[in-house]
């Protein structure tokens, strides 16, 4: 048990994925997962653990930002001993060639700021993700014949963003798109020697502002949730 999750020890499994959206950790658990059980609902995070073909899998909500995927991230790496951590997230497209429910799948995550700071200091360290994680994903977004796209992607602090100029600056060095917890994700794995990815779909565009609705945001992103499944245990 640690202040944020009510799992006993074991209850975790060594293979995490971790939508934002609680309530797409239910639908994920409910919809991939033989016999998920609820291993916690602290704050109203909820966590699943099940299996999928016959592998243990853990599917955790993350919530909103990168403080707060950091709390739950460190707590399941270091008090329960998770050692793959698959975001699975929704994504703002910034690219034109990106299209609403491509899945992009996070080769670097940029960013301004982490709660990791504090410790990188004046490192501008580049959070990238697993190789082998990345590989097994692409070919398995591939056989499913997704439209993938595989890059640098932006971790922003803020959803309402007021900064044109920033935004330009993204769109021109190939930022694919953009969300908000990969970077930590990444430097935490690193920090801890886990295998980390971001497996994204494109929920709204930032330059046709086309956009999904919440519902969708929350249980009609299956793709992704294989894909990422079918990276860990490739
Ligand atoms: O759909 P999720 O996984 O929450 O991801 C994206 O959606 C949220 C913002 O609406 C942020 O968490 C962002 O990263
Ligand atoms: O963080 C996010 C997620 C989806 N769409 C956005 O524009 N930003």
């Amino acid at each position: 048990m640690t202040p944020h999750i009510r799992a006993e020890k074991g209850q975790i499994a060594e293979t995490v994925l971790m939508p934002g959206d609680p309530l797409r950790a239910k639908w994920a658990a409910e919809t991939f997962l033989d016999a998920p059980e609820l291993v916690n609902d602290v704050r109203g995070m909820l966590g699943f653990t099940g299996t999928w073909r016959g592998n243990r899998v853990t599917i955790h909500g993350s919530g909103m930002g990168m403080p707060s995927l950091s709390i739950y991230a460190n707590e399941l790496i270091t008090q329960y001993g998770a050692r793959t951590l698959i975001r699975i997230g929704s994504a703002g497209a910034m690219q034109e060639n990106v299209g609403i429910r491509d899945v992009i799948l996070a080769m670097t995550a940029t960013t301004m700021s982490t709660p990791s700071r504090g410790i990188l200091r004046e490192l501008n360290f580049a959070p990238c993700a697993d190789w082998g994680l990345l590989s097994a994903a692409h070919a398995a977004a591939g056989a499913k014949g997704s439209r993938v796209h595989v890059g640098g992607i932006y971790s922003s602090d803020v959803f309402y963003d007021e900064r044109p100029d920033l935004n330009e600056q993204l769109v021109r060095h190939g930022i694919l798109g953009v969300e908000m917890e990969a970077a930590e994700l990444y430097i935490l794995a690193a920090r801890h020697g886990c295998r980390a990815l971001a497996v994204l779909t494109v929920s709204d565009h930032l330059l046709t502002h086309e956009a999904l609705p919440a519902s969708e945001r929350q249980s009609s992103f299956g793709d992704m949730v294989e894909i990422a499944l079918e990276s860990a245990f490739a």
